[in-house]
């Protein structure tokens, strides 16, 4: 099916959302009358430059407050649509988009409208234009797909169709029931197909649509559920995003429609149209990544948290560290970043690499250079929105490239046993790249989105989203809102698994170690809300343990200081605790304002 992208969805000039639409590979677009009144080009030239990108011009809008008003102001609505409709006819669309009334002349009289949306029909049809009447959510009289359906239906004018759009619709109601009534409608009434997600939230419905919109998949919404209702009626016209969002209304149009056209291609396949490789979810961490100019204090902090420096990489300035089954290779290559040491790139132990990487590139990933030298392994590798590396490893597995090998062992004492595995491995986000990310480790790699949390910094408002694989040994809670400065809360960290978070803190502040010191008042109020044996809370309290509780068990866990935008975190979960700790972000981030 063809896709198509209003040009609201993205940033910049319409010249500039054009070409980011067509490299993006969708086939056409809405024009959204601002974008166009605020264009120097003319309806011809903007014709030409969709002609020459490859894009056709499937729909223009929105004409707003034209039905079932009195007489006279039908007659100026007509004069407005006619000048619109030569408009159209400069620009070479041909369907047009009537948003059901807001106005307050509106009256509630479905003849008046159904017979006004006549009269428009017929001056369009002159035009050759088809009109695709919409209910708003928030529609004075119309508000539900089904009440504008029964309009156009009783119309019954060929040039009158209705247009769906997914956000009016499941905005309203989520409940399949109020979905079915979908496929009555002939699939060829249905003009145009508008696809947004949005997340779950409480709120005005305009303000919702207005601000939170974001592509399918990104939000809560079940978008291909009423997909697959559409196409059950024979709809073939476009698929077509129409996104309203503050952030994509900022961020680059380019990346901005590459997500888009991803989260079309993702939503293909979930309809069942699109075939695309299958996920293969990464089944563990092979390793975390760090890379620094200055190794010294992150070799310190790896040893203090008794990891053993056991390989080296060769050839190239890398250093892996292991202990248990955790492994952080730290790079002091060219890749060392001026912003200082920071988490670059992450091994993700998949079942099928190759295939992994199949997807990725399907799904518009930066697939990397497969060797980086060309006596390495070949590993698999592509980009994460944020560039982030991601290598899909096969550890050890007989057969299948390994990057293991590519290290020679180095005389070392034994590491200690505190961490067993890496837990998980927070990925702070540039404040434009939440949703995408969300999507792409959902989407692209196959992990679950867990509930989206809101976590209070001292200097801001974060949202923090995990995505894990089903057995929880890939947990990667993607967190964004700092400000683009703001080094402390951009920090990212990796988690390790710990049995004993006691015994591991202590060990490290023994060996030199310094803990992220934690307020009294934190324990003060650990005591209020929980029950702790006897000197239970005054370790915690001694060493900067934090404590949360779940309807599962407990977790229990505590934070190095920070080297560059990195710190490390010991973290022992005991009964099934599902989370990370959220209840206490706030004092760890306002901890770590403190110490820097
Ligand atoms: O927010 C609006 O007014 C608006 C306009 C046109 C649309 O297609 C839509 O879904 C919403
Ligand atoms: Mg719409």
């Amino acid at each position: 099916m063809r896709t198509s992208i209003a040009t609201v969805s993205l940033s910049g000039s319409l010249t500039e959302k054009l070409t980011a639409a067509a490299r993006a590979g969708f086939d056409g677009v809405e024009i959204f009358e601002n974008d166009l009144l605020a264009s120097p080009l003319t309806p011809e030239e903007i014709r030409a430059r969709c002609a020459d990108l490859g894009l056709t011009i499937d729909l223009y809008q929105p004409m707003r407050d034209i039905e079932a008003v009195p007489a006279e102001e039908f007659a100026r609505n007509l004069r407005r649509a006619r000048h619109k409709f030569e408009l159209m006819d400069r620009l070479g669309a041909d369907t047009v988009l009537v948003c059901s009334s807001v106005s307050p002349l509106a009256a509630d009289d479905d003849a008046l409208a159904a017979g006004q949306l006549s009269q428009l029909a017929d001056l369009a049809q002159d035009f050759g234009i088809r009109v695709a009447y919409e209910a708003l959510a928030w529609g004075r009289h119309v508000s539900t797909y089904d009440h504008a359906w029964r309009i156009v239906e009783a119309a019954g004018h060929p040039a009158l169709g209705t247009c769906l759009d997914s956000f009016h619709i499941l905005s309203r109601s989520s409940d399949p029931k109020d979905l079915e009534g979908i496929e009555d409608i002939p699939g060829e009434k249905i003009f145009f197909l508008q696809l947004a997600d949005a997340p779950l939230l409480g709120m005005d419905v305009l303000q919702w649509s207005r601000h939170h919109r974001c592509f399918p998949g990104q939000g809560g919404f079940d978008v291909a559920g009423l997909v697959k209702h559409v196409l059950r009626t024979g709809y073939d016209g476009p698929l077509s995003l129409e996104v309203f969002n503050d952030v994509f209304r900022q961020a680059e149009a380019g990346p901005t429609a590459v997500d888009a056209r991803r989260s079309l291609l993702i939503l293909q396949e979930e309809v069942g149209i699109r075939a695309l490789p299958e996920p293969a979810a990464p089944t563990g961490v092979a390793f975390a990544e760090l890379v620094t100019h200055d190794a010294e204090p992150v070799a310190a902090l790896l040893a203090g948290l008794g990891f053993a420096r056991t390989a080296r990489h060769r050839g190239k300035p890398v250093e892996l560290w292991e202990q248990g089954e955790a492994r952080v290779l730290v790079n002091t290559g060219p890749a060392a970043r001026r912003d200082g040491t920071s988490l670059t790139a992450l091994g993700l132990e998949s079942p099928d690499p190759a295939a992994a990487a199949r997807r990725a590139e399907a799904l518009l990933a930066p697939v990397l250079p497969r060797r980086r030298a060309a006596e390495d392994a070949p590993l698999d590798a592509v980009a994460a929105p944020d560039g982030t590396e991601l290598f899909l490893c096969a550890t050890n597995r007989p057969g299948l490239p390994n990057w293991r090998a590519d290290f020679a062992d180095v005389p070392h004492a034994p590491a200690a046993s505190d961490a067993v595995r890496i837990d998980h491995v927070a990925l702070t986000q540039p404040w434009h790249h939440f949703d995408e990310a969300v999507l792409f480790h959902r989407g692209v790699l196959g992990l679950d989105a867990q509930e989206s949390v809101d976590v209070a910094d001292p200097y801001g408002l974060l949202r923090s989203r995990a995505v894990t694989n089903a057995d929880g040994s890939v947990r990667f809670p993607l967190t964004v809102g700092a400000a683009p400065g703001d080094d402390t809360a951009h920090a990212r960290h990796i988690a390790l698994a710990t049995d004993d978070v006691v015994a591991a803190a202590r060990r490290f502040t023994e060996a030199g170690g310094r803990l992220l010191p934690i307020p009294a008042n934190y324990y003060d109020d650990l005591a209020a809300r929980f029950e702790f044996a006897d000197g239970e809370l005054e370790t915690y309290r001694d060493l900067g343990i934090l404590y949360d509780r779940d309807a599962h068990g407990v977790f229990r866990h505590c934070y190095t200081h920070t080297v560059g935008r990195v710190f490390l975190e010991l973290v022992q979960r005991d009964g099934g605790y599902q989370g990370y700790g959220a209840a206490n972000a706030p004092v760890r981030l306002a901890a770590q304002h403190a110490a820097r």
